[in-house]
């Protein structure tokens, strides 16, 4: 399966950012850091619908991505119009990096989310060390202990955790480990086959209180309607904002509709 190769990938990648900053110093630059960037949890809980706008490269799924635009003026795009950035940094499926990111921190006080696959304590140092405001736990990853820990470790240093989830059990995973901001992956990253509809389903088991997103998949105003009706809380979009020449006028026109 790919994430289990993900995963694996993950571990080398690892192994090399430790050599290049060791664990202690990463952990003394992340003490360092001001916050720049505003609530990510605030951003997604206000009244009125919020969009979460990736800048993602490729993935496994859709191969690369050719974006229209370059970064400078996407960005510009965004502070316009959405209300959180998520920046993919995983480097080996998805062409992120951690560089990418601190070039977005210096063009936006918007939160920004590191879109990674968290597995050690050290990626949480380094998020914060990078001036990310949140960071991204992937269920089907990580044990109920991991979970717990990472959010913990998470909450301890001021970045919020997104928690996503794909199917009712780790729904349910997620909902005993009182996490604040849930994401359904409407992405099944086994076949990455795309179903809009597991929003709908999952949707039925979150409390008023929570913060709810639906990633993945957002293409088309239908879609759009579509997820508004299962009363979700935010969007995350990748390749519809990727590949569009004004993802600033699709932000608008569906925040809207
Ligand atoms: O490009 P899309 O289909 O709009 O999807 C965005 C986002 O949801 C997707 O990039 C994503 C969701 N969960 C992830 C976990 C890791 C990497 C990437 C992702």
């Amino acid at each position: 399966m790919i994430l289990d190769q993900i995963v694996e990938d993950k571990k080398i990648r690892l192994k090399e950012h430790k050599n290049k900053t060791s664990p202690d110093e990463i952990r003394r630059m992340a003490e360092e850091q001001v916050k720049i960037g505003s609530s990510f949890y605030d951003a997604l809980k206000k009244d009125q619908i919020s969009i979460i706008g990736e800048f993602k490269q490729a993935s496994p799924s859709l191969g690369k991505i050719t974006s229209k635009i370059n970064l400078t003026e996407r960005m510009e795009e965004y502070n316009a119009s959405v209300d959180a950035i998520s920046c993919l940094t995983e480097e080996d499926h998805f062409l992120g990096n951690i560089d990418y990111l601190r070039t977005i921190r210096k063009q936006t006080k918007l939160p920004i989310l590191r879109k990674d696959f968290m597995i050690d304590e050290y990626q949480f140092y380094e998020a914060k060390a990078i001036q990310a405001d949140a960071i991204l736990l992937i269920a089907a990853i990580l044990d109920d202990v991991m979970l717990k820990d990472f959010y913990q470790l998470s909450t301890e240093l001021g970045l919020d955790a997104l928690v996503e989830v794909h199917d009712e059990r780790e729904m349910e995973r997620a909902l005993k480990a009182d996490i604040k901001i849930i994401g359904v992956n409407n992405r099944d990253l086994r076949d990455f086959t795309i179903r809009l509809d597991t929003t709908k389903r999952l949707s039925a088991m979150v409390p008023g209180d929570k913060v709810f997103v639906a990633e993945s998949g957002i293409v088309t105003d239908e879609d759009v309607l579509f997820l508004k009706e299962c009363h979700v809380d935010a969007f995350l979009i990748g390749r519809a904002f990727m590949e569009a020449e004004h993802p600033k006028e699709l932000a608008e026109r569906w925040k809207k509709l």
